[in-house]
């Protein structure tokens, strides 16, 4: 069910939102002579799916990698849920409920299964100078967590592999250990990065439908994707950034049809042949203008 009523007023960049759940001003970072973000003024609306797209080097990472506090701005101010976290280090962010995924590392990938889920709910409580004075509680801790992540475990159909190395799993397996890893630490808004990269199309409905069921449970969803029908079928809102900037924001079929977006995508090469030019992204805005055609003959 898609959510609405978002905004308010006209779906420009920056468009300010019912019920914002991150809140930003004149953000940038830059690498060397690049700017790679510049972001005046941007709302996550809360409680709703968002896609965050744009082509490839746009400033889609980096920009998440600034909101989690993985990546320090040049200039900027930020607040989630109302307080303000600009420059804060990520682990306290995550403690505040902003979590994102991340592609599952070599070193990680030589953990098992359930001990990737426990690193997610690390640097909550179970600091050494906590676990040495109150043993007894700490171990107490630790039995929660283990059972919460044998819940999520279960929850992501990954129980039976939880002595596995993660190294084990399939791509689409790895993805949603990714996101149950990212559930440990019981967030209120989780940012995912590619949730579809490497997802093969058996696993993809089971995906889609665990993002949408974090929305259900009241979570706010933020996601960088390249896949358009991914885009299309679950988020409420999207916004579209090229060359560090937000060129459009809105519903994702108002998004599509604008001509913006279609710039941003195609860039100078507007008028060759897409066949010639053609890259990942030039074809997902063909393929979600195909979907849009079907659509209307039925
Ligand atoms: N650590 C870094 N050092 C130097 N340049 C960087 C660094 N990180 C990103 N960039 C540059 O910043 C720009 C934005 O990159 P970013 O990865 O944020 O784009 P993106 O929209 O996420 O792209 P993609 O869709 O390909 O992942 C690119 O030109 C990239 O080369």
């Amino acid at each position: 069910m898609k959510t609405t009523g978002l905004h308010v007023g006209e779906p420009a960049p920056g468009v300010a939102k019912t019920d914002p759940i991150i809140v930003a001003d004149h953000i940038t970072r830059r690498f060397g002579g690049l700017t790679a973000v510049d972001v005046d003024h941007i709302e996550i609306p809360r409680g709703a799916i968002t896609a965050l797209i744009g082509p490839n080097g746009a400033g889609k990472t980096t920009l998440f990698n600034l909101l989690t506090g993985f990546d320090q701005p040049d200039s900027g101010k930020w607040t989630f849920d109302g307080s303000g976290i600009s420059g804060i280090p990520a682990f306290k962010v995550a403690r505040k409920g902003q979590v994102r995924t991340f592609q599952l590392t070599k070193a990680l990938a030589l953990l098992t299964v359930l001990d990737n889920m426990k690193l997610g709910a690390k640097g909550q409580r179970g600091e050494s100078l906590f676990r040495a004075l109150f043993p007894f509680i700490w171990r107490k801790q630790e039995a929660e967590i283990e059972e919460r992540a044998l819940v999520l475990l279960e929850r992501f159909k990954l129980l039976e592999k939880k002595d596995d190395y993660a190294a084990s799993l399939s791509g689409g397996q790895r993805k949603l250990l990714e996101m149950a890893r990212a559930l440990m630490s019981e967030p209120t808004l989780v940012m995912l990065d590619e949730p579809m990269a490497g997802v093969n199309p058996a696993l993809t409905q089971s995906l889609l439908d665990h993002i949408l069921g974090l929305k259900e449970q009241g979570m706010t969803v933020l996601f960088v994707e390249h896949d358009m029908h991914m885009v299309r079928h679950i988020a409420d809102w999207v916004i579209v950034m090229a060359e560090g900037r937000i060129v459009a924001e809105g519903d994702p079929h108002e998004v599509m049809a604008n001509p913006a977006v279609i710039d941003a995508y195609l860039g100078a090469h507007h008028d060759e042949d897409l066949g010639e030019i053609e890259s990942e992204t030039q074809s997902a805005i063909k393929e979600l203008a195909d979907d849009d055609a079907d659509e209307v003959k039925h």
